[in-house]
């Protein structure tokens, strides 16, 4: 198991400049986001904003294989959230106990702290996955707002049925999530509500390609307007 402070960079190369936009918007939808003629307002970051790019969803709904494909169209760092939980929490997850609130706020704290860590260093933006389960979890990630004005976070909900999540998971070899671990995460799911406006709703229950796509056109698509607003 990875400790608290490891962090997981798919490419390790340089995160993508506005400059950028366009070959990654070509890449998502096969339709150039901005040409030659229309050339980036924002210098260096994509309309001066810096992202979190927050992949959620109970366990099985796809978040790391999605965040990944994220990161490497992105080229951008990715933050696999399940590398910073304790042993302790592991041990718990691996024994088929659920997490508490109070096994879950340090946690959700350094997922922030990395992610800002990151940005901070530089970086455009970075993926990160996390189940971020309920409101009060989400809230803890939109913290980083607060220090950092610059700093636009995004959630990804990666949304699917508890019979679709168990089939996924029950699939899955060698992991310390079980199938018996499903139902006590919808149990405390909260659904992103209406009001919670800075969260993307994906419906995973098609292939993990389109999946992807769509995730990857809709992340090119708020920055492209975020782009466009400055
Ligand atoms: N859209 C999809 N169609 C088919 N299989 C998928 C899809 N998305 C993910 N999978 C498969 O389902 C399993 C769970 O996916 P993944 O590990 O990405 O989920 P996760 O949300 O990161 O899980 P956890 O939170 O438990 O780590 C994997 O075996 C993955 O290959
Ligand atoms: O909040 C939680 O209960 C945990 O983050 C879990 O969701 C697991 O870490 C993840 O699903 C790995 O399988």
């Amino acid at each position: 198991m990875m400790s608290i402070d490891t962090t997981c960079t798919v490419t390790g190369q340089k995160p993508p400049s506005a400059a950028d936009l366009p070959s990654i918007q070509a890449a998502a939808t096969g339709t150039p986001l901005m040409t030659a003629a229309s050339p980036a307002k924002g210098a260096g970051r994509a309309g001066g904003h810096t992202h979190i790019w927050l992949v959620t969803g109970p366990a099985g709904c796809g978040k790391t294989s999605v965040a990944e494909h994220l990161a490497n169209a992105l080229n951008m760092p990715y933050i696999e959230g399940d590398s910073f939980h304790t042993p302790a929490n592991v041990d718990k997850m691996r024994s088929g106990i659920p997490l508490t609130d109070a096994d879950r706020w340090d946690w959700l704290t350094a997922l922030r702290e990395e992610s800002m860590r990151q940005i901070n260093e530089g970086r455009t933006g970075v993926v990160l996955t996390c189940s971020a389960l309920k409101r009060k979890y989400r809230d803890v990630i939109r913290v980083a707002a607060y220090y950092d004005h610059h700093l636009l976070i995004h959630f990804i909900y990666l949304d699917a049925s508890e019979e679709l999540l168990l089939q996924r998971v029950t699939k899955r070899q060698g992991h310390y999530m079980g199938a018996n671990m499903v139902h006590s995460q919808l149990d405390i799911l909260e659904r992103p509500s209406p009001n919670e406006t800075d969260v993307i709703t994906i419906d995973v229950s098609r292939s993990l390609g389109e999946v992807q796509q769509d995730a990857l056109e809709r992340v090119v698509d708020m920055m492209g307007s975020d782009h466009d607003n400055q």
